[in-house]
């Protein structure tokens, strides 16, 4: 599991280094990784020697660390620039990168526009302006400076521990932000590096080890992403007595005359996540496609019985659903049963759920969610603000509602009432689409469903992530959302990375599946 921290607690497990006096050699470490990761990426595009490499310098160690590493590049044949961006920077650092040859640059009022073609013209651009202590973001002659290079088109950028602008401990982003293609990261991974909108400016994330990494190690990470090895033991693994009850029996409320697709995708989907079984309770219009596509998929028409987790809302229209959803879900309130609510089935929540119950909003349907309940202030929330800050409306939801939350998007977030957060981001931006979620849907109640002896397990794979009961359902959530991004890269891998529908989403889920718990019995100690 990667684990991802505030700037603040990077600097708390920084303090006892900087006490002892080893400030210098931390930023040494993060000086040559970052050096080390430049010279990487040039010579995937050409010789080192007599590349140009600018470096824009802000007044902390950031720029300290940008300076530093910019006379390691010196040092082997780079051409090398300093933009300084404040009257005084890191004072040892300039020194440094003066003594190995570098030219440096003053930023002034007048002179960003003319900087900043300069910078487009250099093979790559070292983003050192604000670091972890930042407040806000870039301001006058650097905010114009990157403004004017984003907009030129900067050949290749490489940030030294977060894109500048962006927040560390939230992802949220002060524009202007250069966006990057490769951050390099100290000591441990940054939150707002992993989640919406900052991952999106951050490209490729690369941490540099400097020390610090066992001091991290007790801290509470601020948010958490499940690996591929993390996949592998937690996906369920089918013992030899097996039958279709035992293997988990799925209920799905889902599809309406209207929107009868909704309920094709996501019973097919869970069917292709390997439940034992399927109960799909809809219209017969619906019904008939559903079972056109899913022949194993029963019809009920009446209670359908017992079952271990409910999938409720995709496509849900109209009162004759809603009243099976509803019906389903005070049977699922009294019976304990985990549930996955999902569109249409959002506006009939209970007045508190359980953490067991997991709402799968897009950005839209939590602005309309948190809008609705009690609880939330007097400006209404839109889709524009949990756009721009999806980790704190996230956390919001959750606590609100009781329930465990899966905010869709590029970067999908998962948060538990206790404030857990997962975040998984292995998809392609080919997968918005109509009926995505709907595949979502399903491929996590089959995973609930499959799942729910595994959670409350103590010794099982879910409490071997150090999670308490309560808060495994985030990462049930999680591995659902990662399945499912991973089914959608896949998909369109099989078309060179060329468009997919919703079906090939669900279609590729299984050799997700197989490949990931073929990874880890092949590496399991
Ligand atoms: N503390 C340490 O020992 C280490 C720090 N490292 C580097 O140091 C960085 C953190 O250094 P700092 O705490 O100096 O923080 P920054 O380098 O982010 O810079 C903060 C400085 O800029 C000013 N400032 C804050 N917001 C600003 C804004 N919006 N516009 C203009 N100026 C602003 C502040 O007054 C402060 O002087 C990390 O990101 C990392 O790159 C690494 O060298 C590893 C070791
Ligand atoms: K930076």
């Amino acid at each position: 599991m990667i684990s991802a921290f505030t700037g603040q607690q990077i600097r708390d497990a920084e303090q006892p280094l900087l006490d002892a006096g080893e400030g210098a050699v931390l930023m040494q470490r993060a000086a040559y990784g970052l050096a080390q990761a430049v010279i990487r990426e040039v010579k995937k595009r050409r010789r080192l020697a007599g590349a140009s490499v600018t470096v824009l310098a802000g007044k902390g160690n950031n720029g300290g660390d940008g300076l530093y590493a910019a006379a390691h590049l010196a040092r082997r044949g780079m051409r090398t620039t300093a933009v300084l961006a404040a009257d005084a920077v890191h004072a040892e650092a300039l020194a440094g990168f003066k003594a190995a040859g570098g030219q440096v640059l003053q930023l002034g009022p007048s002179n960003a526009e003319e900087l900043a073609v300069l910078c487009a013209g250099e093979d790559v651009i070292i983003d050192a302006l604000l670091g972890t202590g930042a407040r806000g973001g870039l301001r006058e002659a650097s905010a114009e400076l990157v403004a004017a290079l984003q907009e030129l088109g900067p050949r290749l950028v490489v940030a030294c521990d977060v894109p500048s602008g962006l927040d560390a401990g939230t992802g949220e982003v002060h524009w202007p932000v250069l966006e990057v293609d490769v951050t390099v990261t100290f000591g441990g991974f940054k939150a707002g590096l992993l989640t919406d909108p900052g991952e999106g400016c951050a490209g490729r994330v690369e941490l540099v080890q400097i020390g610090i990494e066992s001091a991290l190690h007790h801290q509470a990470p601020e948010l958490r992403r499940l690996s591929a090895r993390d996949l592998g033991a937690l996906l369920p693994h089918p013992v030899r007595r097996a039958h279709k009850y035992s293997r988990g029996v799925l209920g799905i409320v889902a599809g309406s005359s209207r929107f009868a697709g909704a309920a094709v995708l996501s019973v097919h989907a869970a069917a292709l996540t390997g439940v034992g079984m399927v109960r799909y309770l809809g219209p017969e219009s619906a019904a008939r496609m559903v079972l056109t596509r899913t022949p194993e998929a029963l019809w009920e028409t009446q209670d359908p019985g017992r079952v271990q987790a409910w999938v409720m809302g995709p496509g849900v229209d109209g009162e004759e659903q809603l009243h099976r959803a509803g019906a389903a879900s005070d049977g699922a309130l009294r019976d304990g049963l985990p549930v996955v609510v999902d569109a249409g089935a959002l506006s009939i929540l209970p007045d508190r759920c359980p953490p067991h119950w997991i709402l799968t909003p897009h950005a839209g349907e939590l602005a309309a969610l948190l809008d609705s309940l009690p609880s939330t202030g007097e400006v209404a929330v839109t889709r524009a603000d949990v756009e721009s800050r999806p980790l704190h409306f996230v956390r919001q939801a959750a606590q609100q509602t009781g329930a465990t939350v899966l905010l869709k998007g590029a970067t999908t977030l998962v948060a538990s009432p206790s404030g857990i957060v997962f975040s998984q981001s292995e998809g392609t931006p080919w997968m918005a689409t109509a009926g995505s979620g709907d595949v979502l849907a399903g491929v996590l109640g089959a995973l609930l469903a499959q799942a729910a002896e595994e959670i409350a397990d103590d010794d099982g794979a879910y409490a071997a992530l150090g999670l308490d009961p309560e808060d495994r359902w985030a990462a049930v959530a999680a591995a659902a959302a990662s399945v499912h991004a991973r089914a959608g890269a896949l998909a369109s891998m099989d078309f060179d990375g060329g468009p997919i529908t919703a079906s090939a989403i669900a279609e590729a889920v299984p050799r997700v599946i197989g490949s990931l718990s073929a990874e880890y019995d092949r590496t399991r100690p």
